[in-house]
């Protein structure tokens, strides 16, 4: 992406903010004049970020840390469900005064991301001409999101972050801010990612996109049901619902995934799914770099990598070859939860964290 990060504008990119209730975090949003010029070729007139902070900036900036959320997450890491905020954090409790991420120390920052449907500009926002964009949203890649994100480093006051964390899709993106822009990033946090998608993960994500496609109402549940398996271990299936069938005639199974369907469906933008999961299937840190080890090799910051043992969407392989070509051990995550153990097993998460922030 050319015309955002690429140094100080002559215009003054425009902030503002509002205040939902949430006592402990602001929501507020940069305006980013474009034109936005994407990897891909495409062009936004212009990109607002939704964002929220907790704790405060350091005079030197120095004290700063960039949450980096996945597929359908939003800026919202901890906090109330509310206005604006359609789940809980989905970190809740790895935010706040002496968390892991201790708002006493740092000042913490989750920007929606770009394409998203939580404020940042993506599918569901309004084209130059009054219709939403849809379909016709320009592709976007992992490196315009961050470089979007880089723009709100610099409006924030944030030259070097203290460290981008992520878990999947936002994994990514902390990955590509610690090789793209090596020296903005003192310490990097990987967490059930990879360096570049793979088939498997194509596999489902482009199954998913055909069902939204054929039927964007219907076909996002069906790709949340798709999705939500590949999230989840078969061992934790196999245990909480067996073969069960419930009064209403469904499998038990069945009903769980219809529950997370039509949750999703109720929250998330089809378009922004298509999006994104289409800028997962073109991640590739390696991309113009000389492959992934060549890549890897631009990073100067601390870098903690992890997973969880029962992940088989991301499964351990892939972070043991980024934390082998970073010269770290890989860290395991032992849970039954599959890939979603990365949101949910949150004590293993957070003391994972504090190793790289309380070296
Ligand atoms: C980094 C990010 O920001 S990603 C975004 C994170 N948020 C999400 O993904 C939102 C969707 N939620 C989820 O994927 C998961 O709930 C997680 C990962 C957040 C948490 O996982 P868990 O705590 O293990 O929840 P689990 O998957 O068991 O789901 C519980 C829900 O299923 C429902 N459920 C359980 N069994 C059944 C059943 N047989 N029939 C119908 N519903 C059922 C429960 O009532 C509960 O409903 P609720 O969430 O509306 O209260
Ligand atoms: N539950 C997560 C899984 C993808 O990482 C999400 O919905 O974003």
């Amino acid at each position: 992406m050319r015309g955002v990060g690429d140094g100080p504008s002559s215009t003054p990119p425009r902030t503002g903010g509002w205040r939902d209730g949430d006592p402990a975090g602001d929501r507020l949003f940069l305006d980013l004049d474009g034109p936005v010029r994407l990897e891909r070729g495409g062009v936004l007139p212009g990109v607002r970020v939704a964002y929220e902070t907790w704790g405060t900036l350091a005079p030197d900036g120095g004290n700063a840390v960039l949450v980096e959320h996945a597929l359908t997450g939003d800026s919202h890491v901890t906090g109330p469900a509310g206005p604006g905020h359609p789940t809980p954090g989905w970190w809740a409790s790895l935010v706040g005064p002496g968390a892991a991420l201790d708002t006493d120390r740092f000042f913490v920052v989750c920007a929606n991301v770009l394409g998203g449907c939580q404020g940042t500009t993506g599918p569901s926002s309004t084209a130059p001409d009054g219709e939403p964009w849809g379909a016709r949203f320009p592709e976007v890649t992992v490196a315009d999101q961050v470089l979007v994100e880089a723009a709100l480093a610099d409006t924030l006051g944030v030259r070097r972050w203290a460290a981008v964390v992520g878990g999947s899709m936002g994994g990514m993106r902390a990955l590509e801010w610690a090789v793209a822009l090596p020296d903005r990033v003192a310490g990097l946090f990987f967490l059930a990612s990879g360096a570049a998608a793979t088939a498997d993960q194509i596999g489902t994500q482009t199954t998913q996109q055909a069902a939204v496609r054929a039927d964007p109402v219907a076909g996002l549940g069906i790709a949340r049901r798709i999705a939500h398996l590949t999230y989840r271990s078969a061992l934790e299936l196999e245990e909480r619902f067996g073969s069960a069938v419930q009064d209403d005639g469904r499998f038990a199974v069945a009903s769980y995934l219809d529950h997370h369907a039509d949750k999703l469906a109720r929250r998330f933008d089809a378009g922004s799914y298509v999006l994104l999961t289409e800028a997962m299937n073109t991640w590739d840190v390696g991309r113009g770099r000389g492959g992934i080890e060549a890549a890897l090799a631009r990073v100067t910051a601390r870098a903690v990598v992890a997973g969880v043992d029962s992940d088989r969407l991301y499964p351990l392989e892939l972070q043991q070859r980024v934390a082998d070509a970073l010269g770290v051990p890989l860290r395991v995550v032992s849970s039954p939860y599959g890939h979603d153990g990365f949101l949910i097993e949150a004590d293993a998460v957070g003391a994972l964290l504090r190793e790289l922030l309380d070296p």
